[in-house]
């Protein structure tokens, strides 16, 4: 049973209104949202989640109704970051900065998953997160093929992060200042395809089998979080894909989560049409657990700019600044770049220090080993020395028998 079908006449923004504007108000509100297009090549993913000068998709659409809600939520204070990355051959691609590559995915407490080094921007106006879209967008894979001029070749996550705290919260109650933070993905996959069908060759070819493998991944994960393997203790393979890796929240934890499934009415397409029905019935069983989450740690960035950005506002408020609200977002925006930065460095900090500490386990095994041929030696012999030892390095079971 899948939730409603829309047909060929039936404009984006009824779909929109229909599954997804609900998803976008409780994110406003604390609760995680992800919404993703999902079908074969050509089929209208990215019409669906970009949309056209004269149709807004579903992406433009969320973002101008989160600007929205949070206009109307005149009692709570929001802080709102945007990244947009891609996934392309496997690799992490940050579309925010284009020199930011194969970035790695991280999990800790505080923070869940999270790709490393991925620019964040902080921003307080529908405009400007357009822009930022269109920059991204303008660094992103595409490719033609015989399906489509404009083939995506990399899957994309748009992602905005909206942090809220209550204005009536007494700044001497800094203990019970919970912050609430939900994260809201929107991602337009790259297209199952068949090679018999796009023509792909050399580089599309490779591109078409990573985007054909992550989406097996992806399949598979819905698969057997339709069977409840999860819930009972089994193996979900979330980290057989980048993609279902950072998704993994969305797919089978803490979010509502809306899957579009695009399809062609074509007749040539009956077989993808079927493929990506099944997808559907199986995901539509997959239950997720979603609630508001508020955060009483310092893991909010909102909690941690505010003494800064206060100081600054009294400050700029003296002296009279004409731009008082720019300034504090560009102080913002300043003080987020050096705390990625922080974390960057950290993580390859922490990264080097494994390294060494790997090199010495390995070194100490070494040198034990050849201490132990080097006692075993003394009753070999002296020809047969040099041998041992060079063994001794892969088969220190087999130079024990020796
Ligand atoms: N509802 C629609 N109305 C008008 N044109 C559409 C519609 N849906 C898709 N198209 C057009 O069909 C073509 C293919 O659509 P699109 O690129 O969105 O497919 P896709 O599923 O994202 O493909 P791929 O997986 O190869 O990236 C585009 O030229 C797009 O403008």
């Amino acid at each position: 049973m899948i939730d409603s079908v829309f047909g060929t006449e039936e404009k984006t923004v009824e779909l929109y209104d229909a599954h997804t504007k609900a998803i976008i108000s409780s994110a406003v509100k604390g609760i995680n949202g992800t919404v993703f297009a999902y079908g074969q090549t050509s089929s209208g993913k990215t019409y669906t989640m970009r949309g056209s000068p004269g149709e807004p998709g579903i992406v433009p659409l969320s973002v101008l109704d989160v600007f929205a809600n949070i206009q109307k939520a005149e009692d709570r204070e929001f802080l709102l970051r945007v990244s947009y990355m891609e996934i392309y051959n496997e690799e992490i691609n940050d579309l925010l900065a284009p020199e930011n590559r194969k970035l790695q995915v991280h999990e800790n407490i505080e923070r869940g998953i999270f790709v490393a080094g991925l620019r964040e921007e902080i921003v307080s106006c529908p405009e400007q997160v357009l822009q930022l879209l269109d920059f991204g967008e303008a660094h992103r894979h595409v490719g033609e093929t015989n399906m489509n001029v404009y083939s995506s070749r990399s899957h994309t996550i748009f992602r905005m992060v909206i942090e809220s705290r209550d204005r009536s919260q007494d700044d001497a109650l800094q203990t019970c200042d919970a912050v609430r933070v939900s994260v809201l993905n929107l991602v337009d996959l790259a297209g199952s395809e068949r090679v018999a069908k796009t023509g792909a060759e050399g580089a599309r070819l490779k591109e078409g089998s990573h985007i054909n493998k992550s989406l097996m991944t992806l399949g598979t994960v819905i698969n057997k979080l339709s069977e409840g393997i999860e819930s009972q203790g089994g193996h979900v393979p979330y980290r057989d894909s980048k993609l279902t890796r950072i998704l993994q929240p969305a797919l089978g934890g803490n979010a509502r989560t809306v899957i579009i499934c695009n399809v062609t009415p074509a007749m040539v397409h009956v077989d993808e049409t079927k493929g990506t029905l099944q997808f559907a019935s199986r995901a539509i069983r997959v239950t997720n657990c979603a609630q508001v989450n508020e955060i009483v740690t310092d893991a909010a960035l909102l909690k941690r700019q505010k003494r800064e950005i206060e100081e600054l506002r009294k400050k700029l408020q003296e002296n009279h600044s004409e731009h008082l609200e720019e300034e504090v977002l560009s102080l913002r925006n300043d003080m987020l770049k050096i705390e990625l930065e922080r974390e960057r460095m950290a993580l390859e900090l922490q990264n080097k220090a494994e390294r060494e500490r790997r090199m010495k386990e390995q070194i100490e095994n070494l040198s034990t080993m050849v201490l132990n041929s080097a006692v075993d030696d003394r009753h070999t012999d002296k020809s047969m020395k040099k041998v041992c030892k060079f063994e001794n390095v892969g088969f220190s079971q087999q130079l024990q028998v020796v």
